[in-house]
């Protein structure tokens, strides 16, 4: 016999599970009978391919309670654990149930009331046993072993003469204590009770011998008259339905059961946002239940984060994420697949280039786009709380493989509206645009208040145009794919010309441009190459000065480019510095300009940096512009 100590991770676990005082202890059979369902599952999947497997016909997942030795037992013959694999499986957590659950615990203050929807696994069992013992062997190793624990810091193994392959575990059950009565769980209506609601769905027989009164079998029972006479025979009962939830007629299963269900399988703590359930059959015959999460992954926006939904067969898991299931712009969506059409041997280079698969996957994309579509138009509020958490996501797919994907995405991507205060579509935007207007006007900036102060507004607000806000930095990439939207094209309100001027404005500016000709020249020349052009603005009403780009790279463009790892400097947005002739200050700079000229050079410096302020950009020089500030508060103030 060998001793082994428990790893940190796992005495954590266990000594939250001996000392847990969650009340759904009761959940500690549907871990044990979903790691036997797996554990066949691996077993049936490994025998299709390796002839060292003899193939199994009888599955079963048996548990035998025994109210005398106050024990439970559940024995599969699934795969059952080779020495290593004991050591490995049972003494660390590796699973990402449990290491999920751990990441929950700690952040969450109230621990007990979140165990109930993670598969938290094998060490459940001890919140019910003060002592397990698993017996198990493998179809690769001649003997099989013991393994035994009582939950605290370590666990001993044996060697044991098995011949069959698989597992049995059984559970000494704790002293019945005020809290909770153990020995229920050694009743035969409990046991039933339990299976029908955790692990009713099983694909395997989940049996138990129950007593049974049944009439009985003799002659007399011919004579009508006579009372039947009833005897106790003890039978084997098969207590699940085994069909799979996906499978249940909709009448059958409620929401709370999917909810449930969601919870359990994907290791969330909170109910999905929606359930979409489609049953297709014809050419292509599958099951789809998909679900969309209520929050985003912790991990979503990370190199971790793994699509792809799980794969079954005739509704035997082949795996758990199929990634060509799901597109890139939807990888947030969750749930599974079932199709009988695929083998079930099938390897991972056989799925990449299977025509099926790609059906389905195709299929898959239209379903949850309409699903999508249909919550806008029903459901607005849930869409919205969609979109907050994986908007980003379907906006990177506008322009994921060179926006192949934008007219499909179109019109499920929203922005915030300068009009509405609130999300809207491209569509209500192009809706509300006035019978002159040429563009879809968009801004930059960090948030909505950023935006809102920008000069550029200015205009637009006074023209009552509508304007869509760019919070993310995806945005403008993505438009710059999508170049139109029902054939209106896209306009940065921070670049190039406008053109939203009155015939009549247009002149006064062409006279200005040319009277101010070579003020403008001599201000371009003392800002030196900072800018490409200083000239009059016509989008200026209320500002002295903003900060536009030419057409091409803008300088939200240029922000993100320079913050992305490899960034060469290279793309940079063309500045154009703009100044408002209404504006007292410009006034004031002519009257520099005609008597002082070379003082206007530290205005100019001055007015550029103001305008990089208002952009949002760092000065290049902070010292120097709060020490020109100065000297001229000095100069005014004198
Ligand atoms: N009945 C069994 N037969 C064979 N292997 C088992 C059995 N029960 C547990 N194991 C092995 O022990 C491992 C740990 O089980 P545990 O229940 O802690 O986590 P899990 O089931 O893998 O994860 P999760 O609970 O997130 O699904 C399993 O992955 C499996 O390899």
């Amino acid at each position: 016999m060998s001793k082994h100590e428990f790893k940190t991770e796992s005495k954590q676990l266990l000594n939250l599970m001996i000392n847990s005082i969650y009340t759904h202890k009761e959940i500690f059979l549907r871990e044990l009978i979903s790691n036997s369902s797996d554990a066949i599952d691996k077993y049936n999947y490994l025998s299709l391919t390796d002839d060292r497997l003899k193939t199994e016909e009888n599955y079963e997942i048996e548990i035998i309670p025994n109210k005398d030795a106050k024990t439970i037992t559940i024995k599969d013959n699934g795969i059952g654990m080779t020495k290593e694999e004991l050591m490995e499986n049972l003494g660390t957590i590796a699973k990402s149930g449990s290491k999920a659950f751990i990441e929950k615990l700690k952040e969450s203050k109230d621990n007990v009331d979140i165990i109930g929807q993670f598969g938290v696994g094998f060490y459940s069992a001890f919140m019910v046993a003060d002592k397990v013992v698993v017996k198990t062997k493998s179809p690769y190793e001649d003997t099989g072993y013991v393994w035994e624990s009582t939950g605290e810091s370590d666990f001993t193994i044996e060697d044991l003469s098995k011949n069959e392959h698989g597992t049995e575990i059984t559970l000494h059950l704790r002293e019945n204590d005020d809290d909770e009565s153990y020995d229920t769980y050694l009743e035969e209506y409990k046991i039933k009770e339990l299976v029908k609601k955790y692990s009713d769905y099983v694909r395997y027989p989940i049996t138990m011998e129950v007593t049974k009164e049944v009439p009985k079998n003799d002659d007399a029972s011919e004579d009508t008259d006579k009372e039947p006479e009833y005897e106790t025979v003890i039978e084997q009962e098969t207590l699940n339905s085994m069909v799979p939830i996906w499978k249940k007629k909709k009448s059958e299963v409620s929401d709370e059961d999917f909810n449930e269900f969601y919870k359990y399988q994907f290791h969330d703590y909170e109910n999905p946002l929606t359930v979409i359930n489609k049953k297709v059959e014809g050419m292509l015959n599958y099951n789809a239940l998909l679900f969309i999460p209520k929050r985003v992954p912790q991990d979503f926006y990370t190199d971790q984060f793994e699509k792809g939904l799980q794969l079954y067969s005739k509704g035997v898991f082949i795996m758990d994420k199929c990634k060509e299931l799901i597109p890139d712009h939807f990888r947030f969506v969750k749930g599974l697949v079932d199709s009988p059409d695929l083998t079930l041997n099938i390897s991972r280079e056989m799925l990449q280039h299977s025509r099926q698969l790609k059906k389905i996957a195709s299929n898959l994309e239209k379903k949850i786009k309409s699903e999508l579509e249909k919550m806008l138009r029903n459901d607005r509020e849930s869409y919205i709380e969609l979109f907050e958490q994986f908007g980003v996501n379907i906006k990177y797919g506008l322009y994921d493989q060179f926006g192949a994907k934008k007219d499909l995405l179109k019109d499920l991507v929203m922005y915030i509206s300068s009009e509405t205060k609130e999300y809207t579509t491209l569509k209500e935007y192009v809706e509300r645009m006035k019978d002159n207007q040429e563009f879809i006007y968009y801004a930059s900036g960090s948030s909505k208040e950023q935006i809102d102060r920008l000069p550029q507004m200015e205009l637009l607000k006074e023209k009552g145009y509508e304007v869509l806000y760019f919070k993310d930095d995806v945005d403008e990439f993505a438009i710059n794919f999508l170049t139109e939207y029902d054939e209106k094209k896209f306009k940065n309100i921070s670049q190039g010309d406008l053109n939203l001027e009155s015939e009549e404005e247009k002149k006064e500016i062409e006279e200005k441009e040319k009277e101010y000709k070579d003020m403008m020249s001599y201000i371009k020349d003392s800002l030196k190459d900072k800018v490409s052009e200083v000239k009059i603005s016509s989008r200026l009403k209320e500002s002295a000065v903003c900060l536009v780009s030419k057409d091409g790279v803008s300088f939200e463009m240029e922000r993100i480019l320079k913050s992305m790892p490899n960034n060469n400097g290279m793309m940079k947005a063309e500045r154009v510095l703009e100044l408002n002739p209404n504006h007292n200050l410009f006034k004031a700079l002519e009257n520099l300009y005609n008597n002082n000229k070379e003082e206007v050079k530290d205005y100019a410096d001055l007015l550029y940096d103001q305008a990089l302020l208002v952009e949002g950009f760092e000065l290049e020089d902070p010292v120097k512009f709060a020490n020109k500030m100065s000297n001229l508060m000095v100069k005014s103030i004198k």
